[in-house]
């Protein structure tokens, strides 16, 4: 008997791009399909900000902690994805129409493709059905050309959401997108009105075909299958695409295992990551200004700032966000999200200090 293969889609795109808002704005256009979808967030960073601005919408969360993509995400995935399935064939999951996966902003979508085509368990009872990967009209211009995650993302997927059209304006926009029907010339490139007018253009499960992928994305691919039977022929793993293996995406790896300890790096030695939580009481609208002054004295060294702030009064809890430069204006949380006690802050960021960042930021909220 042939059971039925449960969809998998694959949201990608660079740190802050729009994933975590768009799937936000699928659930809320379709809430009818969140009871019967699984959500697998692969959050980079030591504090998972994600799932609190994605918990509304009655969807069953799983989170994955990221350290380092390579390494960990493999076997937490297949791993993820099993307990997914028996959870079904024990009934404690009522329906699974599909999963959908968010993943962090620097992840290269190849060891994910590998791992759900080459993996038997999850291979033979999960179906990749797509990848989508978020642009942002205001900063994936640059991104592409300085991250080859984002480029990978770009390439790899079968379809693509321009986000930010209306803070980049119509003319950087439409070169962005020429751009990437050269990168990628088989992929659906839509806005993110456009996609959100017709979710179903985006979760429809559509299999993925690499060869229908320019010739990068398969050798990207060839790549990635054969690290995992190199690993494997060494005996590192028993099962194929299970493997903890280097692959090579041009950087230098220099990591050990000991991501789950605090130790936050990447693919890209240049980009780290830290965490602060400033002293309880700072109100939200010092955090924010601080947050403003830190992104436009930074600005591209700041890949990415996250920040969970508690209510205050009958004021709700909001989340703050900001890429490079630009802060966004802090979006309320429902006033049942679950918030630390303290304003917390992650900082990403290019060949800078993330701590001395965030020390900076501190001592100019509370001065
Ligand atoms: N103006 C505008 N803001 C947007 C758009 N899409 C996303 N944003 C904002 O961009 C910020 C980052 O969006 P997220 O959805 O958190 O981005 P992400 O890709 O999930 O970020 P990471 O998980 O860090 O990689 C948020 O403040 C969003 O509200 C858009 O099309 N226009």
């Amino acid at each position: 008997m042939t059971e039925r293969r449960i969809p998998v889609l694959v949201i990608t795109g660079f740190l802050g791009a729009g994933k975590t808002s768009l799937i936000a704005d699928i659930f809320r256009q379709r809430p009818e399909i969140a009871p019967s979808t699984a959500l697998i967030v692969n959050e980079f960073g030591e504090t998972g900000i994600d799932h609190e601005l994605l918990r509304m919408a009655g969807e069953r969360q799983v989170a994955i902690d990221a350290g380092c993509i390579c390494c960990t995400l493999r076997s937490d995935l297949t791993d993820t994805l099993m307990r997914l399935h028996l959870d079904h064939v024990r009934g404690q999951i009522d329906r699974l129409d599909r999963v959908i996966i968010e993943t962090t902003g620097l992840a290269d979508p190849a060891p994910i493709i590998h791992t759900l085509a080459a993996h038997p368990l999850t291979a033979a009872r999960f179906a990749l059905a797509g990848i989508v990967a978020c642009v942002d009209a205001e900063h994936g211009a640059a991104q592409l050309d300085t991250h080859e995650e984002a480029l990978r993302q770009a390439v790899l997927a079968d379809r693509i959401v321009i986000t930010k059209a209306d803070l980049a304006g119509a003319a950087a926009t439409a070169a962005l997108t020429a751009r990437l029907q050269v990168l990628n010339p088989g992929a659906l490139i839509l806005s993110r009105e456009a996609a959100l007018a017709d979710p179903d253009r985006l979760i429809a499960p559509l299999p993925y075909a690499p060869e229908a992928r320019g010739d990068s994305a398969r050798a990207w691919l060839a790549a990635e299958a054969e690290a995992d039977r190199r690993i494997c022929a060494d005996g590192a793993c028993s099962v194929p695409g299970n493997g903890h293996h280097h692959h090579d995406h041009g950087h230098d790896h220099d990591h050990g295992h000991d991501h789950h300890h605090g130790h936050h790096h990447t693919a890209d030695a240049r980009i780290a990551t830290a965490t602060r939580r400033l002293p309880a009481g700072t109100s939200q609208a010092r955090v924010i200004r601080a947050a403003e002054r830190l992104a436009a004295r930074m600005g591209p060294a700041l890949l990415r700032l996250k920040g969970l702030l508690p209510p205050e009064g009958d004021r709700p809890g909001a989340a703050l966000h900001g890429v490079q430069h630009r802060l966004y204006p802090a979006m309320p949380l429902g006033h049942d999200a679950d918030l630390p006690g303290e304003p917390t802050l992650v900082a990403i960021t290019l060949d800078a200090d993330p701590v001395a960042a965030l020390d900076q930021l501190a001592a100019e909220a509370a001065a």
